[in-house]
């Protein structure tokens, strides 16, 4: 089977105008992210998340983004901007997280030292759609800017694996040839100031990924496990 068949998913967070949306959805991004995370430089109300959510494109996905915002924050999003997936930045358990009827991504906090194990990932978050490796922890904030160490990322994960955290057109080839995700995600690397989308990066950032997807590595190629939508990163096995 051809890897040209496997698309890794982009999204594009931390939107703040909806030209940005608009433009993200035509250049075919599968998602935006609005960030509700207090102190962020990124941050929008949620009716200014619903004003943009208009801008979106017919199947496009929309994202709100918390770290340990207090359930009645996380309600109030749901109900003005009704986004297809939350996504959890800070030390919110499993209860939590799927205390929404939402689906919801974890951050992994890919800046701590202590990493968890696969296994260990998937029991403490059970009902996750999706992990999502992020440079934060140790110190760091979401949305950083910088990256982190791909080979990290665990092995033996049965749920989609998602890689960002200081991505951009210069790296984001790399870490899709390295690490073979389900999708990434930048806010940063495409940005011309935090919260100001830079159209130009935004295109490139989406050509480098597809130029990506195309890239054949022989001993890699194995890996890709056709109907599934699995890849190295992701054991359906288990
Ligand atoms: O973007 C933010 O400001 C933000 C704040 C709090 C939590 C998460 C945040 N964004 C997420 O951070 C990563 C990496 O961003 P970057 O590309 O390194 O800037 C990404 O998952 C964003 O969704």
């Amino acid at each position: 089977m051809s890897r040209t068949l496997f698309r890794t998913r982009i999204k594009f967070c931390g939107m703040t105008r909806a030209g940005d949306v608009r433009l993200a959805s035509e250049l075919g991004a599968d998602a935006v992210g609005f960030v509700f995370a207090e102190g962020s430089p990124r941050y929008v109300h949620p009716e200014e998340a619903r004003a943009m959510r208009q801008a979106l494109a017919p199947l496009v996905d929309s994202v709100a983004v918390f770290r340990d915002n207090p359930a009645a924050q996380v309600r109030e999003v749901v109900k003005q901007v009704r986004p297809s997936l939350l996504q959890f930045h800070g030390d919110e358990d499993d209860a939590f997280c799927r205390g929404f009827g939402v689906p919801y991504l974890k951050a992994v906090p890919m800046g701590d030292t202590a990493i968890d194990n696969a296994i260990a990932l998937q029991v403490r978050y059970p009902a996750a759609a999706a992990f999502l490796f992020d440079s934060h922890g140790g110190g760091a904030e979401g949305g950083s800017g910088t990256t982190f160490d791909w080979s990290r990322i665990p092995d033996g994960m049965n749920k989609p694996v998602m890689v960002a955290g200081g991505l951009s057109p210069e790296n984001v080839f790399d870490a899709v040839v390295a690490t073979l995700p389900w999708g990434v995600d930048v806010a940063t690397g495409v940005e011309s100031a935090p919260g100001v989308k830079d159209g130009e990066r935004m295109r490139r950032f989406v050509a480098e990924v597809r130029r990506a997807d195309c890239h054949v590595e022989p001993d890699l190629e194995a890996d890709r496990q056709p109907g599934t939508g699995a890849t190295r990163r992701t054991d359906h096995s288990r």
